[in-house]
Formats: structure tokens, sequence, C-alpha cells
């Protein structure tokens, strides 16, 4: 798939912006802050609803304005559909699919796919476990789009059951009762939204695990294919083979044995929102070694791209092939993995890259070229 025209309304830097883009790669550049970067990330949003670089739709909409509109030409089997989002801060968003709304927003997700690159991936490898659950369910949710609905489902029943376990910590007598009664509620909810996610981010990994190895094979030298590894794992010690009952069971009595301690700390301590994606390197069983904490800062940046370029082939080993974004790496990478990573990627249908100078750019990658200055957007 490949976006064929862009059109930014009061998003982020820019007022008002229209980009016609062709399949191929296409090159943003400019000087610092001059708006790159921001084009990306339109695209991005248009594909997961959430940027790779904030948290809350409010940075994403100019500064002053009330609302921001993202609209894309999206082509797919030399078909073509506009796909249109306005983004409204502190409201509900609004998405449209050739001009007809949608039900809810997130309705428009998987739509058109995207994966980006960015400095922000190192932060896959040395940051919080939850940067890296962010990263499954990102995927996730773009192979699987009805995910959204579960993964909305799950963290809304874990936030009132939070409340819920704040409230029963002082909570007494007939007050305490019920609040016991309302908490078995929320459990069966949890568990039930809870164990789907978890499975389905299981699988993934094991999905995603063999192209890892792969791709870290091709960005790190002198590395084989078994030296990078994922895997799964759940803060509920559950076993793959058991029943699907089996597995709601063991949700649920790990629950009842945390119970006391998460009144007493108001939090709930079991569920995919403590899980971890663990990451090892080495050559051999007995020398492998978490990747955080202990590998070269080369090392590391070799596994985040590694994890991206996995995505990338997974995706197009589903059927599409996703829209590629270089946002600002190659400036971060050495001649050897820039030279690399231009060749694995080159053939990819779109290939949208931002650099402050041409020279960043790899030959491998030239294409057209886009420069970025003072809110304008002009064809070299
Ligand atoms: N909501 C907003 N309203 C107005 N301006 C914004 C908003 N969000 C970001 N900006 C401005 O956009 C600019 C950043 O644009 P962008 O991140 O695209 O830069 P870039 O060209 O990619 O730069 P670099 O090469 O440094 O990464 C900054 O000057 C910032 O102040």
């Amino acid at each position: 798939m490949h976006v064929s025209h862009l059109t930014l309304h009061d998003f982020r830097s820019y007022g008002e912006v229209d980009v016609p883009l062709e399949a191929g790669v296409t090159a943003f550049i400019g000087r610092n802050g001059q708006g790159k970067t921001n084009l990306v990330e339109a695209i991005d949003y248009l594909s997961r609803l959430s940027s790779h670089r904030v948290a809350t739709d409010a940075p994403l909409v100019r500064a002053g304005a009330e609302q921001a509109v993202v609209r894309a030409a999206v082509v797919r089997d030399g078909r073509t559909a506009v796909l249109e989002i306005e983004l409204n801060p502190g409201r509900a968003n609004r998405a449209r699919v050739n001009k007809s709304p949608l039900p809810r927003a997130r309705d428009l997700v998987g739509l058109v796919r995207t994966v980006v690159f960015s400095p922000e991936d190192l932060t896959l490898v040395k940051g919080d476990p939850s940067d890296r659950r962010r990263f499954l369910d990102d995927l996730l949710v773009l192979r699987t789009p009805r995910l959204a609905g579960v993964k909305a489902d799950y963290d809304r029943v874990l936030r009132q059951r939070n409340t819920l376990l704040k409230t029963l910590y002082a909570a007494r007598g007939p007050a305490r009762e019920g609040a016991l009664a309302t908490l078995a509620v929320w459990d069966d909810q949890l568990v039930a939204t809870g164990t789907e996610l978890l499975e389905a981010r299981e699988r993934l990994v094991a999905d995603l695990a063999p192209y890892l190895g792969k791709a870290y094979e091709a960005v790190a030298r002198g590395a084989s294919r078994d030296d990078a590894r994922i895997a799964y794992e759940p803060s509920v010690p559950l076993v793959v083979e058991e029943a699907r009952t089996g597995r709601h069971e063991t949700f649920r009595s790990e629950l009842a044995r945390r119970q006391s301690d998460e009144i007493r700390r108001g939090i709930t301590l079991v569920g995919p929102h403590r899980d971890e994606l663990v990451m090892t390197l080495g050559p051999g069983e007995d020398q492998r070694l978490p990747v955080k904490g202990y590998a070269s800062h080369g090392e590391s940046w070799s596994f985040a791209l590694a994890l991206r370029l996995a995505s990338y082939d997974l995706l197009r080993a589903d059927g599409d092939d996703p829209i590629l974004i270089l946002d600002d790496v190659f400036a971060e990478l050495d001649t050897e993995r820039r030279a690399q990573l231009a060749a694995l990627v080159s053939g990819a249908e779109q290939v949208l890259v931002t650099a402050a100078v041409e020279a960043d750019v790899p030959e491998q990658l030239s294409g057209a070229v886009f420069h970025v200055a003072g809110g304008e957007v002009t064809r070299a």
C-alpha cells in the first residue's frame, strides 16, 4: 500500500498543507524543527490512532487551534480510499472513509499500516516494560484490528478495578461487602479480556520471533539467526497447552491469592498490564544475556532495528506491504548499518524518509525529494 496524497489541517506546526506523494522512496529534507517528522507522524497516526512521540492527542493539534484534521488517499491493490481523522482533544475523535463517518474512530485502525523506525526505538530495548507492551499491542492491533476493542475494554476494567481497590482499603461492614461483590464482577471482566489479550500477545511473539532472528542477523555484523530472541513473560504463569478454561482459572486464582495485597496497595497486581517482553542475545543457551542492562549501545540499536524490521516482514507475510517510515534514523547509525538498513527496506512499496541533509540518506534510497522549511513542503 502507499499514500498518494496527504492533507493536514492544524496538525502540529502546519496550518494547512497538501502533499502529493507516490510509491517508492520519498525523502523529506530540512533543518531541525521545520516540520519533517510532523508530516510522517500524521501518516503514522492514521495507522494506529496514536503517535510514536506523544501519549496524548493534545500536542498534535496546532497551538491555538481546537481541532486537527489528517486526510490521506491510500492506494491498496490499485484501489484508492480517502481516510480522514479529526482530532478533538478532550472529546471523541471522528473518522471518515471516502467521506462517510465511521461508527467509532478506532474502526479506522488497520486500514493503513505503517512501520516507523525512529531514534525513540532505543526505548524498546532500554525503556520500561510498558514501552515493550505498547510495541506488542500496536503490532497486534495492526494485524487484528478487532483487538483494539479488547485492549480498550481491558484498560477500562483495569481503571475501574483500581479505583474500587482504593475504596476497599477503608471500607468496613456492608460497604465492604458491596464493594467485594462489585470486585468479583470486575474480576470476571478482567480475566475474560485479559486472557484474550495475553493469548494474542503470546501468539504474536511466537510469530515474530523467527523474523527477529533473521533481521538481527541482517543488521548486526557477524551475528547468526539464533542470537536474538524474544519471549513473552506473563505475570500470570500460564502453560501454553492448558485448555482455555484452565487459563482463565489460573488468572482467577492468582487474583484471589493476591487480593489482600492488591487492596493494601490499591492497584491490580496480576494481568497483561504487568507482563514483559524479554529480549536476550547470545550464541548459545548457556551464554544468553538480557539485552536490557547488558547489551552494548550498538547491539541495542541493532536489536531495536531488528524488532522494527521483523514487524515489517511479519505484516508483509500477512499479505500487505506496510508503509515504511524512517524518521531521522540515518544520522544515528554508522555507515555500515545505514547501508544495511537501506538495502533491506529499499524494496518496500513506499518508504518515507526524514533527514536534515540529503547526504544522510543512503544512495540505495534515492527517490523523490521534498524540502521542508518554514511550514512549506516543496518538491525539489
Ligand atoms: N501542536 C503544535 N503547534 C505548533 N507547533 C508545533 C506543535 N507541535 C510541534 N510544533 C513545532 O513543530 C516543530 C517540530 O517539527 P518536527 O518535529 O516535524 O521537526 P523536524 O523537521 O522533524 O526536526 P528535527 O530534524 O529536529 O527532528 C517544532 O518547531 C515545534 O515547536
